[in-house]
C-alpha cells in the first residue's frame, strides 16, 4: 500500500517512521528541503529508505501515486491547509484520491473544506495525539466521515494506531469532521488536566512548603497506583530535574503559558452550544492570566504581591481530590462531545471515542475506564467528593491561585447542591420582564405570582 505525506516537521517526520515501519510505501513532501533530507536519513539508519521516496514537489508526488490516491497533510492549521489541497488539485488529484488533513484544523474549516473540494477529491479530517513519541511509535487517531477512501487506508491506520488490551486506538468517531471536534476536545480536557497537576504542585510547593523533588515523589507515588496518567508522570520527571547546581529545571523557565489555539477553541464552541466545561475555560484563562503581564490593560492591573498562607494538607485527601477532580475535567469534555454531536447529528460515538484516549495520546490515564462508567459512578465516590470539596476550600484559604480545581469543585457543587437560579430569574424578570417558569411548569411574570406596589427604581 503507498501513501503520501505532505509536512515533514515534528509530527511529520516521526509519523513517516512510523508508516513504513509499518510496510507501507511512502512518497513524502515538505517545502523545507532539510526535512526531507533529515527523514531519509533515520530511513536509512532503520533500514527502511527503499519504502520512503522524497519529492521535491506536489506535482512529482502526485505523478508518483498509483491512483487513487490517499494523501495525508501535516502542515500548520489554518490557510496552508487550503493552499497545499489547491496546490494538489492543480498537481493533478482527481476526484476519487483522498486527501485526510491531520493537523490540528479547526471543525469548521474542516466542514468548509468537504463542500469546497467535494467535486475535486474526497477530503478527510482525523485529529492525532501523542506528539513526536505517539507519532513515531502510536498515536491516538481521532478519525471521521465515511468518505469511501478511509476504506482503502484504515486497515493500515488501525495498525500504524497506538493499541490497548489489543484494540486500535484509531477510530472514526463520527460523521462529517467530528474528528476535528473530538481532538480539539482532547485538547481543552488536556489544558485542564495540565493546569490541575501544576495546581496541585503549587499548593504543595508554595502550600505545605515542599521542594520540587518532594512533590516529583509524591507524583511518581501516584503514579504507581490507579492515578496513573502520562501527564503526571511527566510532570513528575520534569520536577526531579536539576541543574548541575541542584537548581530545579522549573525555576529556570519562565512562568508565561503559550498556546496554538485549540483549547481557545474548545471554550467558544462550549460557550456558543451553551454546554458549561468551567474547568476547562478555567485552564485557558489560566494561560491567559500567565501572559497578563504583558498587556497594555495589565500595567494597570498589576496588583502588589500578597502574603500566602501555609496549609496542612492530608495527602491522601489530596490525592483523592485529585482522583475527583481529574474525572469531571473528562466528563466536561465528553459532555461537550456529546452536546455538540446532537447538535450537528455527527453520531459521535463515546465508546470509541474513548476507545482512541487509551493509549498514545497526551490525556492517556488508567482510570479512563472509570470515566466510561459515568455519572452514576461519580455519584458513588462520596469520600473523593468530600476530598475535592475539602482540598478546594483549603487551596484556597492558603492564598495562592488555583482556576481549575476551584471551578471543578465549583462545577460538581452547582450540579448537585441546592440552585440560585430562581433569583437570578427573578431578577431578569423585575428589571426586563423576560419572563419566568414557576416549578409547575407555567410560564408567566413575578408580578402574576406577587402584589407590587412599586418597583426599585
Ligand atoms: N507538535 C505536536 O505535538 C502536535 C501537533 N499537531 C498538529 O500537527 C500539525 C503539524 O504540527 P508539527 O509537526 O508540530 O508542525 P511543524 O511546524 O513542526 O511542521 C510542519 C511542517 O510542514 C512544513 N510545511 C509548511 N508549509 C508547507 C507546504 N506548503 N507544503 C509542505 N510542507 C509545508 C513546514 O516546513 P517549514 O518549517 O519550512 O515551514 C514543517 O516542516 C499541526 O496542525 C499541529 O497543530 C497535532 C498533534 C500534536
Ligand atoms: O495537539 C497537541 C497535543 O495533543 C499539541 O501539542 C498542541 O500544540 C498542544 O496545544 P498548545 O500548543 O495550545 O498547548
Amino acid at each position: 500500500m503507498q501513501v503520501a505525506l505532505v509536512g515533514l516537521g515534528v509530527m511529520g517526520k516521526n509519523l513517516a517512521l512510523n508508516l513504513i515501519e509499518k510496510g507501507l510505501t511512502l512518497v513524502a513532501y515538505d517545502t523545507n528541503p532539510d526535512a526531507g533530507a533529515e527523514l531519509i536519513s533515520c530511513a536509512q539508519s532503520l533500514g527502511l529508505a527503499e519504502r520512503l521516496h522524497i519529492v521535491s514537489d506536489l506535482g512529482d508526488m502526485v505523478r508518483r501515486l498509483e491512483s487513487p490516491r490517499s494523501i495525508l497533510l501535516l502542515v500548520p492549521a489554518g490557510e496552508l491547509v487550503d493552499r497545499v489541497c489547491t496546490d494538489l488539485i492543480e498537481a493533478g488529484v482527481a476526484k476519487e484520491d483522498i486527501i485526510v488533513d491531520c493537523g490540528n484544523s479547526n471543525y469548521k474549516d474542516g466542514i468548509t473544506r468537504k463542500l469546497k473540494y467535494q467535486n475535486k477529491f474526497e477530503f478527510a479530517t482525523m485529529g492525532i495525539s501523542g506528539g513526536a513519541e505517539g507519532a513515531r511509535h502510536g498515536p491516538a487517531m481521532m478519525a471521521s466521515g465515511s468518505e469511501g477512501g478511509w476504506e482503502r487506508i484504515e486497515p493500515w491506520f488501525e495498525k500504524v494506531a497506538a493499541s490497548y488490551n489489543g484494540e486500535s486506538c484509531f477510530a472514526r468517531v463520527g460523521q462529517s469532521a467530528s474528528g476535528h471536534f473530538v481532538k480539539m476536545v482532547h485538547n481543552g480536557i488536556e489544558y485542564a488536566l495540565m493546569q490541575l497537576i501544576a495546581e496541585v504542585y503549587q499548593l504543595l510547593r508554595h502550600g505545605t512548603e515542599r521542594s520540587p523533588k518532594e512533590v516529583a515523589a509524591i507524583f511518581e507515588q501516584w503514579s504507581q497506583g490507579s492515578l496513573n496518567s502520562y501527564l503526571l508522570s511527566i510532570s513528575s520527571h520534569i520536577l526531579s530535574l536539576e541543574t548541575e547546581q541542584s537548581e530545579p529545571l522549573v525555576d529556570l523557565i519562565d512562568n508565561k503559558v503559550g498556546a496554538k489555539g485549540t483549547g481557545l477553541w474548545t471554550a467558544q464552541n462550549a460557550l456558543e452550544l451553551g454546554i458549561a466545561v468551567p474547568s476547562l475555560v478555567a485552564a485557558v484563562q489560566a494561560r491567559h492570566l500567565t501572559n497578563t503581564i504583558d498587556t497594555h490593560a495589565a500595567k494597570e492591573m498589576t496588583y502588589a504581591k500578597k502574603a500566602t498562607i501555609k496549609v496542612d494538607v492530608d495527602l491522601d485527601e489530596l490525592k483523592d481530590a485529585f482522583y475527583m477532580a481529574s474525572l469531571l475535567c473528562y466528563r466536561q469534555g465528553l459532555a461537550l462531545i456529546k452536546g455538540a454531536s446532537r447538535e450537528h447529528q455527527w453520531k459521535v460515538d463515546l465508546a470509541k471515542t474513548l476507545q482512541t484516549w487509551r493509549a498514545g495520546c497526551i490525556i492517556r490515564a488508567d482510570y479512563l475506564d472509570d470515566i466510561a462508567q459515568g455519572v452514576e459512578f461519580i455519584d458513588t465516590l462520596e469520600k473523593e467528593s468530600a476530598a475535592l470539596r475539602n482540598v478546594a476550600g483549603l487551596a484556597m484559604a492558603s492564598g495562592l491561585a488555583f482556576p481549575v480545581l476551584s471551578s471543578t469543585q465549583t462545577y460538581i457543587a452547582t450540579l448537585s447542591t441546592p440552585s440560585n437560579g430562581h433569583l437570578v430569574q427573578a431578577q431578569r424578570d423585575y428589571f426586563g420582564e423576560h419572563g419566568i417558569k414557576t416549578h409547575s411548569g407555567e410560564t408567566c411574570h413575578i408580578t402574576d405570582l406577587v402584589e407590587l406596589e412599586s418597583k426599585v427604581r
